[in-house]
């Protein structure tokens, strides 16, 4: 069964027993769907993401293709509420595609409805593989995050969320370190959605093999590896951690999810005073659960915007 966090006894990895197949199938999202086929599942994604991005340009005020580095790749697009203001809260989103494909002009899923209740959406592009390694696509995704900080430092929180390999990297700013980059980031919360955490078993499946090269690289680059290893104290115990995955997800992307909930900051730090929970979402598939953010009255919507405005409730 589950184990209760704090039992001290770690397992084998399960997914050390799966052969081959079973892991490029565990670690194939589209292959797990449910209402439609996989080949169809990634066309609407991207035509979900595609349409939800050119409705947020054509009705919000947006800042598109901001530099928040020297790099070709480093752009960000900014989009605004009506009104006009410095001092609002801000999620910064990092799309998902295996780290080698997504795009921030198909990735505006969610910047209708979080516009319309006062929230500030940036949508982050870094370079993909093979053009980013991964050490390179961290430092860029915190480089972002320390642009839009220095950009807006009235802020009311800076929120990240990321999908699938986005959450990765924006579980990976737990880790930063902050005092190199000169300014300390608003951080107020972490929406991680269909993540992978421990990039260890992604080295055995076709996709990610020349991503990962050693299993150093992974390892630097597991947020789960890292913090079993080096737990972190939290910086901001009031800081908001969600793990969220889609019920139709698959039991290796739930396992991700389950492990990296446990791990510190996770309940155990929430005695300490973190807010960790972990989440899943009824009847929704890796895919569903990022394009019905388009929609205020979707579960995954609700929290965000539970979250971002609960001082106020
Ligand atoms: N080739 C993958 C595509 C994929 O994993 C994916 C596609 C869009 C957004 C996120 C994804 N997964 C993780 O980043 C698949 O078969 O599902």
């Amino acid at each position: 069964g589950m184990d209760v966090a704090g039992e001290g006894c770690k397992r084998e990895a399960p997914w050390k027993k799966m052969s081959k197949e079973e892991l490029e199938h565990q670690y194939s999202p589209s292959r797990w769907v449910v209402r439609r086929g996989p080949e169809e599942a990634l066309k609407t994604y991207l035509q979900m993401g595609n349409h939800a991005t050119q409705r947020a340009r054509a009705s919000r005020r947006s800042l598109l293709d901001v530099p928040y580095g020297d790099g070709e790749g480093e752009k960000l697009d900014i989009y605004f509420p009506k009104e006009a203001s410095e001092a609002l809260p801000f999620l910064v989103f990092f799309h998902g595609g295996y780290w080698q494909s997504g795009s921030k002009d198909t990735s505006a899923f969610m910047v209708s409805p979080l516009t319309e209740e006062g929230v500030a959406v940036v949508i982050v592009a870094y370079d993909l593989a093979p053009k980013g390694a991964l050490d390179r696509m961290v430092d860029q995704v915190t480089q972002s995050i320390t642009f839009v900080q220095t950009r807006y430092p009235g802020n009311q929180g800076i929120y990240l969320c990321g999908h699938s390999a986005g959450a990765h990297l924006a579980a990976m700013m737990l880790l930063a370190d902050w005092t190199k980059r000169g300014v300390t980031p608003n951080l107020k919360g972490f929406f991680l959605v269909s993540g992978i955490y421990d990039l260890e078993p992604l080295m055995h499946t076709s996709e990610n093999a020349r991503l990962l090269t050693t299993l150093e690289d992974a390892q630097r680059n597991s947020p789960q590896w890292r913090l079993e290893t080096a737990p972190m104290p939290p910086k901001d115990p009031a800081c908001h951690i969600l793990v969220i995955v889609g019920q139709h997800d698959s039991p290796e992307f739930h396992r991700q999810s389950r492990e990296f909930y446990q791990v510190p900051p996770g309940p155990t730090l929430r005695q300490g005073g973190w807010r960790a929970s972990l989440d899943e979402l009824h009847d929704v598939d890796h895919f569903e659960i990022l394009w019905n953010l388009t929609r205020k009255d979707f579960a995954l919507t609700q929290i965000i915007l539970k979250t971002i405005f609960q001082e106020s409730w």
